[in-house]
């Protein structure tokens, strides 16, 4: 019956080792969480997200020359081009933010003058042009659905204060750039989840990195991996206030429900993000002034913790801190998708480095050989 005969099926390929990678290190019995070394809190807190950027591609901290010229670089790739937003602006109002995303990269591979070379300074190139435009998507897109004008990016601001920039047409608050920054830090990168593993399969193909990041991008929207940030939204919406919280919770868990922005494949004793994604949330409460969010978050996490012993991931955080910023919900998912871009790109450029076609076997479970009547 089998393809090839297997010892033991790991569903789902948990605790299946892949790979070697040395882009990030997820250390599920310390709750920790480096980037090619460095703790991401440390980094969400003293480095910049075009810092991070460079670290995940290059290996190291960027010195001050090469960040600089990083940036312009960047800087001369955040605007969309015009073949690429007249495109997207023929997709329905009504389609996922996540739609607009994956169609964008696809169009902006279709366009790309280095899409089908692969040496690797061509796919750091179309790395960082990716990774500077998503915010215009982005924008653009939040823009088109409120019926507002659309707002160019600027050259005179860094990435997270030109990307608020544009979604906002105001120049954000320096609270709330550090909070947004450190979001963009946080969500980077995460060793093989779904997404990136995605990303890896695609490469191990040979096929190209805009082709690699479309497929990416599919599997991030669905709401067991990137989509939750927008269903922790909803939850809280669906609850209403904290005094209402156990009671919701208690009825979800008796119709089974899964509880967004709860449970990690990996972690399983607490997400390496989430303290310094709280205290993000914490800072945002504080500025807007709206502390009830916090009563929600916390008694819901409590009473999660009580009844299941299951605690938050990032995205439980991420959720209302974007809703406190002013993003529309159906944007939280794209937000994730323009800060994992760095991730995704440099495991697809450690992929190619060092490939070998992704191709498991599966146990065969259909009928036997039968003859067409
Ligand atoms: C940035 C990110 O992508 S982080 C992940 C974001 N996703 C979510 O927040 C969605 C909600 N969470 C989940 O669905 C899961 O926890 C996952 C998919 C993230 C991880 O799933 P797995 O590692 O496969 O764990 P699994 O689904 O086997 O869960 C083990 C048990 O805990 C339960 N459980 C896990 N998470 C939850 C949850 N959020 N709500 C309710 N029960 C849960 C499962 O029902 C299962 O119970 P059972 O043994 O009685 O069947
Ligand atoms: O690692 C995972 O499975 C999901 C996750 O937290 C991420 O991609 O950030």
């Amino acid at each position: 019956m089998t393809e090839t005969p297997t010892s033991e099926i790991r569903k789902g390929l948990a605790g299946v080792v892949a790979d070697h990678s040395a882009i990030s290190k997820v250390n599920p019995e310390t709750n920790s969480l480096l980037y090619r070394g460095y703790p991401v809190q440390d980094l969400a807190a003293r480095a910049s997200f075009e810092e991070v950027a460079y670290l995940l591609w290059h290996g190291d901290l960027p010195t001050s020359d090469q960040l600089e010229e990083q940036t312009k670089a960047e800087r001369a790739a955040r605007a969309l081009p015009e073949n690429v937003k007249a495109a997207i602006l023929e997709l329905p109002a009504g389609c996922h933010p996540m739609d607009v995303c994956r169609t964008a990269v696809s169009q902006l591979g279709a366009h790309d003058p280095q899409a089908e070379d692969s040496s690797p300074e061509a796919e750091l190139a179309k790395a960082l042009r990716l990774w500077a435009v998503m915010p215009a998507v982005v924008a653009l897109d939040q823009r088109r659905r409120r019926g507002q004008e659309i707002v160019p990016p600027r050259d005179d601001l860094g990435y997270s204060a030109n990307f608020l920039w544009m979604t906002f047409g105001e120049e954000a608050e320096p609270a709330v750039v550090k909070a947004f920054e450190a979001s963009m830090v946080l969500y980077a990168e995460h060793s093989f989840n779904a997404s990136t593993f995605t990303a890896r399969v695609i490469t191990s193909t040979l096929s190209d990195l805009h082709s690699a990041v479309t497929g990416a991008i599919g599997a991030l929207k669905g709401p067991l991996h990137g989509g939750a940030n927008e269903a922790v939204q909803e939850t809280f919406e669906e609850i209403g206030t904290a005094d209402k919280a156990v009671a919701w919770l208690d009825e979800a868990l008796a119709s089974k429900r899964k509880i967004m922005g709860f449970g990690h494949r990996v972690y399983k004793k607490g997400d390496s993000r989430v303290p310094t994604m709280r205290a993000v949330l914490g800072d945002l409460v504080e500025h807007y002034g709206e502390t009830e969010v916090l009563d929600l978050y916390d008694t819901l996490e409590q009473a999660m913790g009580e009844r299941k012993g299951i605690k938050p991931n990032l995205d439980y955080p991420a959720g209302p801190a974007y809703h406190l910023m002013g993003f529309d919900t159906n944007i939280f998912t794209p937000l994730f998708v323009a800060s994992r871009i760095t991730g995704w790109t440099a495991h697809i450029m450690e992929q190619r480095a060092s490939n070998a076609l992704i191709r498991p076997v599966c146990e065969y479970n259909g009928p036997d050989e039968r003859q067409v009547p």
